[in-house]
């Protein structure tokens, strides 16, 4: 069976994610990547033998930095099957319409307005809806730590409320513009953050409301979760059922901190100490009058990376069963780095 062809527009944090674990899937193949500036990461694209697609207006860039480029972004969305769109926030729903007269399907990612097109996706949550389905938005790395945590107590325990305070890291490791320095900002002043309403696009019954912060960290966000579940059970039970999720991993072994969970990620050989696992703090997990307690840490540059492989899959009927995708990826991925 011929590879499903994927470009890739946009190659920063998650783009050039996105483009590895492409690669490390046998149903799937990287037919381009797109970059604007000829810098360090496209130089990286083209070492690692990508094809790397511009915009007209910087081909003399790439020309003068001694960078091949492929063609333009048009060129390379004509040829693919599908595209994922990894360009900033609210740049996404520009290249829309570029998309709609090629006929291209098309994923976006979570620093767009859910009105970028009818479908959020989650692929332990609402898999089925991406079947076949032209358009999709994998929710933003928090959203998607959430729903991770949620679908499954949900499932199982069914649940009433959810309060959850997120610590939000300010910028990724590479990020030289975003703050703060010195500061702990209230991200947003006015209630609720965008959470759990993006939550709800994908799991409209849950009651769930969210609070965010931003501190001056880059390693991971810091989730606090509250949740009333409707039927009882013990932290046992808890445990036994994160662990029996394929994206948590309970976190134990003396680790109390996001840094500490990163050099872990290094230890493990990780590509790029990506931990793109929910990480649950094991001792964390806890119920007092009927509700439950967690702390979980989610790396944002990384947990979003296997919901967009399966987007795919989904998408281009690679594959009908959420789960056996699911494992298909996690396996894939595995090959860099070790399982814990
Ligand atoms: N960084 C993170 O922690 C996460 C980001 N996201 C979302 O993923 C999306 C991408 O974010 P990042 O990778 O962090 O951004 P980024 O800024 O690291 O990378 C964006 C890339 O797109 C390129 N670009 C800009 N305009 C373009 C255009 N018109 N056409 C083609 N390429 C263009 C930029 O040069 C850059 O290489 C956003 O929607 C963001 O909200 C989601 C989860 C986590
Ligand atoms: O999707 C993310 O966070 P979010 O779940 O808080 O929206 C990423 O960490 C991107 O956040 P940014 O918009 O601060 O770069």
């Amino acid at each position: 069976m011929s590879k499903v062809k994927v470009a890739i527009n946009g190659y920063g944090t998650i783009g050039k994610r996105v483009a590895d674990a492409v690669f490390l899937q046998d149903d799937m193949e990287v037919i381009g990547i797109s970059k604007t500036k000829p810098n360090f990461e496209a130089r990286t694209a083209v070492l690692k033998g990508f094809p790397v697609y511009v915009p007209e207006s910087s081909m003399d860039a790439f020309k003068k930095a001694g960078l091949p480029v492929a063609g333009t972004i048009e060129e390379m969305v004509k040829k693919a099957d599908i595209v994922v769109d990894c360009t900033p926030g609210k740049i996404g729903i520009t290249n829309k319409e570029l998309y709609e007269k090629v006929g291209v399907k098309a994923i976006w990612q979570g620093g767009e307005s859910k009105d970028v097109c009818s479908l959020s996706f989650n692929a332990e949550a609402n898999y089925d809806q991406a079947y076949g389905a032209d358009y999709a938005r994998v929710v933003s790395c928090n959203t998607t730590g959430l729903c991770r945590a949620i679908y499954p107590l949900d499932q199982k325990y069914g649940v009433e409320k959810v309060r959850v305070t997120i610590v939000r890291r300010a910028g990724d490791p590479g990020d030289i513009k975003t703050g703060p320095v010195d500061a702990l900002v209230l991200d947003p002043v006015k209630l609720p953050s965008h959470h759990g309403p993006d939550v709800k696009t994908i799991m409209p019954h849950i009651n769930i409301t969210s609070a965010a912060i931003k501190a001056p960290t880059t390693f991971m966000h810091l989730h606090v979760l509250n949740i009333k579940l409707k039927k009882e059970c013990t932290v046992d039970d808890i445990k036994k059922l994160f662990v029996s999720r394929p994206r948590i991993k309970l976190i134990s072994d003396g680790i109390s901190s996001t840094a500490e969970i990163i050099e872990f990620g290094r230890d493990l050989g990780r590509s790029r100490n990506d931990m793109w696992e929910s990480c649950v703090f094991k001792d964390s997990i806890s119920i007092d009058d009927g509700e439950l307690y967690f702390f979980q840490a989610i790396h944002q540059e990384s947990d979003v990376i296997p919901e967009n492989i399966d987007a795919i899959r989904a998408m281009t009927k690679l594959e009908k069963d959420n789960l056996k995708s699911i494992e298909k990826t996690n396996k894939a991925l595995r090959k860099i780095g070790m399982d814990f």
